[in-house]
């Protein structure tokens, strides 16, 4: 069976590439099951250039496919911002609760029509002496002033959708069906599908 490297330490998105890439004949690994996996330093102005960053680092590193994620959360109040800086946003240790409380102290006093924000994904496709290429994805919704829900990753609890539930009120598998992540990785069929031949194909 083909493999493919997921170039990410993340483990809620290391969860949802799982159940993702399930209909792909492909073995999938990530950087949490590699021993040694490198730190890639995130030094790009877009989601784009930091997947290709770690994306080839991952694919020369390994020798092999790599796929890498950078996504983020973009807050029209606050001008774009986390953005790139998402993981980061309250501090290099990467605490999601300190992003959130920091996201909310941040938006007090804004009121709901202005809390409008979206999630992006950028997802890169690395392989040894190949052309590396990207796709995106994104998802519209508003932030909350506190947080709902129990699942998914990240800022999910205060990500409020069009209907009423936070991201973190779904289930895996809605989830899956609506994401930036599943938006962007549905762009990526075509080109996955032809890359590992029809036998690629469950
Ligand atoms: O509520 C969320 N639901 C999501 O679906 C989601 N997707 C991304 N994010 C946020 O954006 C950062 C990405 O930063 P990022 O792409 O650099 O990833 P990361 O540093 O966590 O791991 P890695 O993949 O780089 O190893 C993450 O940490 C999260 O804070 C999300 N939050
Ligand atoms: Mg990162």
């Amino acid at each position: 069976m083909a493999a493919v490297l997921i170039a990410t330490k993340n483990k809620g998105k290391a969860k949802e590439f799982a159940a993702l890439f399930s209909r792909f004949e492909l073995e999938v690994k990530t950087f949490l099951d590699m021993e040694g996996a490198p730190d890639v330093e995130e030094t790009g102005k877009t989601f784009e250039e930091n997947a290709i960053l770690k994306a080839e680092a991952a694919a020369n590193a390994y020798g092999m496919m790599a796929i890498a994620d950078d996504s983020g959360l973009m807050i029209d109040a606050l001008g774009g911002r986390p953005g790139v800086y998402s993981a980061r946003y309250a501090g290099k240790e990467k605490n999601d609760e300190a992003n959130i409380d920091k996201v909310l102290s941040e938006l007090e006093g804004v009121p709901d029509e202005k809390r409008t924000a979206s999630f992006y994904c950028a997802l890169a496709v690395a392989r040894p002496g190949k052309e590396t290429f990207t796709v995106s994805g994104t998802l519209q919704g508003r932030i909350t002033r506190e947080r709902i829900g129990e699942n998914g990753f990240g800022y999910d609890p205060i990500f409020m959708l069009p209907s009423g539930k936070t991201l973190a009120q779904l289930s895996a598998e809605e989830k899956n069906k609506i994401s930036h992540r599943a938006h962007a990785l549905a762009k990526l069929s075509d080109a996955l599908y032809s890359i590992l031949g029809e036998e690629g194909k469950k």
